[in-house]
């Protein structure tokens, strides 16, 4: 890591009483500010030594930037205390018991895919019809569902085909599952008694399935974790937009105290585990130091970054520059590149693209390239098919000779272990509650962090720009581009009606002399 200031190794008091003042405001923590507003030197150096705001202490630093999103809540840790032990580099928990005075819960994120390919579609309709990858003029809002069927039936085939070639379906769920159970294993190894929810945004099993099975179990503390390393409106976002209205509905979940880890790509134990993994498939190369290392993230629409705030990209560099200092320690100095992948629709998305970057690689005589899909923390269709398949078929045909591929992350042991020091370490955050059930509703949820971090990237809930082009008024590229779809749509129509009806104008003006169907 940048500045692995925890050198100093903490113990977490059995105390929960906070030994600071309030943190900054979480608001400016997260997101397009975050570089330079979460520089707070006096909280990060008072963090380091207070024990109880230890468990972010492993990513203070000089380099204070790295701080502040960390600390997910405003109010002290109250009814709960983690007794933890970490010393930077190996991340050890010590062996005492986690005192909680209630049920623990960890709830996992992530996107869900279909099962089979009748899913697709109806999984196709679920994402378009989220307003974090669609969000229309409010006027226009009645149309949300409607246009998520347009679209979804629209590319359902060609997603349909992709998901063939997997093998019929996402493997998401059965990786996701597995990933929860041993990051369960890992936190009772390391005294931390908890059970652990998958909630898919998108397909089964939803999130509000596991929001039911967490109040069947009578969790009282729970903390939520995505599945995506970097921030993403889109992803992360999206699923905490569901939850803010989930928990806003619910007398049980108003009184439930949770706490939110927005995104985790600078732990030390991901970087590691990320680095490790690239390390063993270099290897793998003939001339491992002429290999170029391509990380390959799953793209926004540009707009989502620069008018919407949504801090992904810069989270991804971070990331990126992280991994390969870390390799740098190994003495691995390899060139590397980060493009962006598996953009949907016409409009501009995160550049560079994945496919131009790896035709310019070839033109510029690179033989060898190792992609790192960096951005999801699963094999999924666009590791399977679009990186396997696709990429490869153009970087040989580019000119590359040999290409390679590092594995997701899936249940890797380094990987699994870190997100459970990440949950330990955010226990005494959880339960910054709310004096009355009356403010916790106003508030929306338990003080907390869902609301929170949403604000941060989204206070005004403005449009989102559609990474699908829809209508817009005047005369723009995508009205010309709508206005174009709907002339296709009608003469198509107006044929079909022609050729089976034998009436129209075609056969008024004699070009089409036959009724073809009777
Ligand atoms: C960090 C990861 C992801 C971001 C950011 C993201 C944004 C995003 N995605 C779409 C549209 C589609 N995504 C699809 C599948 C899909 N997306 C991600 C991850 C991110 N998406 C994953 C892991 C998967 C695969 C799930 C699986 O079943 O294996 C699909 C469906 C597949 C396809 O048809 O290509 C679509 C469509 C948008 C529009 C978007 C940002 C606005
Ligand atoms: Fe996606």
């Amino acid at each position: 890591m940048k500045s692995p200031a925890a050198a100093a190794t903490a113990t977490a008091s059995s105390s929960s009483s906070p030994c600071l003042p309030s943190p900054p405001n979480p608001r400016l923590h997260l997101g397009r500010l975050r570089r330079p507003a979460v520089c707070f030197p006096r909280y990060c150096e008072s963090a380091r030594r207070c024990p109880s705001l230890r468990v972010e202490a492993s990513r203070l630093g000089p380099d204070a930037g790295n701080c502040a999103p960390r600390i997910l809540s405003e109010k002290p840790p109250v009814g709960c205390c983690a007794v933890v032990t970490s010393q930077a580099g190996d991340r050890e928990v010590s062996s005492a018991p986690v005192v909680t005075n209630g049920e623990i819960g960890v709830l996992l994120l992530n996107l869900g895919g279909p099962e089979t390919l009748d899913d697709v579609q109806p999984f196709l309709f679920n994402l378009f019809a989220d307003p974090d990858i669609i969000r229309l003029p409010r006027l226009f809002r009645f149309l949300q569902r409607p246009l998520a069927q347009f679209i979804s039936v629209l590319r359902a085939p060609k997603s349909k085909e992709g998901y063939a070639s997997i093998g019929g379906g996402s493997p998401l769920r059965g990786i996701t599952d597995a990933q929860a159970e041993e990051l369960r294993k890992s936190l009772w190894e390391k005294n931390v008694p908890a059970k652990v929810y998958v909630g898919m945004r998108y397909w089964h099993p939803f999130t509000e399935e596991a929001i039911e099975q967490i109040k069947r179990d009578g969790i009282t503390k729970l903390v939520v974790l995505p599945l995506y390393p970097q921030f993403s409106i889109s992803t992360s976002g999206s699923s905490l937009r569901l939850l803010e209205s989930i928990f806003r509905e619910d007398e049980y979940l108003v009184n439930m105290q949770h706490t939110v880890i927005p995104s985790w790509y600078q732990r030390e134990g991901y970087i590691k585990a990320m680095a490790n993994l690239i390390d063993k498939e270099l290897q793998t190369f003939e001339n491992p130091e002429k290999v170029v290392i391509f990380f390959s993230a799953h793209g926004v629409p540009l707009a989502y970054v620069e008018e919407a705030g949504d801090p992904y990209k810069a989270e991804m560099e971070e990331c990126v520059d992280l991994i390969m200092e870390e390799l740098e320690k190994r003495r691995i100095t390899n060139s590397f590149t980060l493009a962006y992948q598996s953009r949907v629709g016409p409009v501009e998305w995160l550049k560079p693209y994945t496919d131009e970057t790896i035709m310019d690689l070839g033109r510029k005589g690179v033989k060898s390239i190792l992609a790192v899909p960096i951005s999801f923390v699963s094999e999924h269709i666009e590791t399977l098919e679009e990186i396997d398949v696709e990429y490869k078929e153009l970087a040989l045909k580019s000119g590359i000779e040999k290409w390679g591929r590092v594995p997701a992350l899936g249940c890797e042991p380094t990987f699994i272990s870190d997100l459970a020091d990440a949950v330990i370490e955010s226990l005494p955050y959880v339960g910054a509650m709310a004096v009355s059930n009356l403010e916790a509703r106003q508030s929306l949820v338990p003080l907390g962090s869902v609301e929170e971090l949403l604000a941060v990237y989204d206070s005004q809930r403005r449009e989102l720009p559609p990474p699908v082009t829809v209508w817009e008024w005047g005369w723009t590229k995508s009205a010309e581009t709508w206005n174009g779809r709907a002339a296709m749509l009608a003469v198509l129509v107006l044929l079909v009606l022609e050729v089976t009806t034998g009436e129209g104008f075609l056969h008024q003006w004699g070009v089409l002399p036959l009724r073809l169907f009777h």
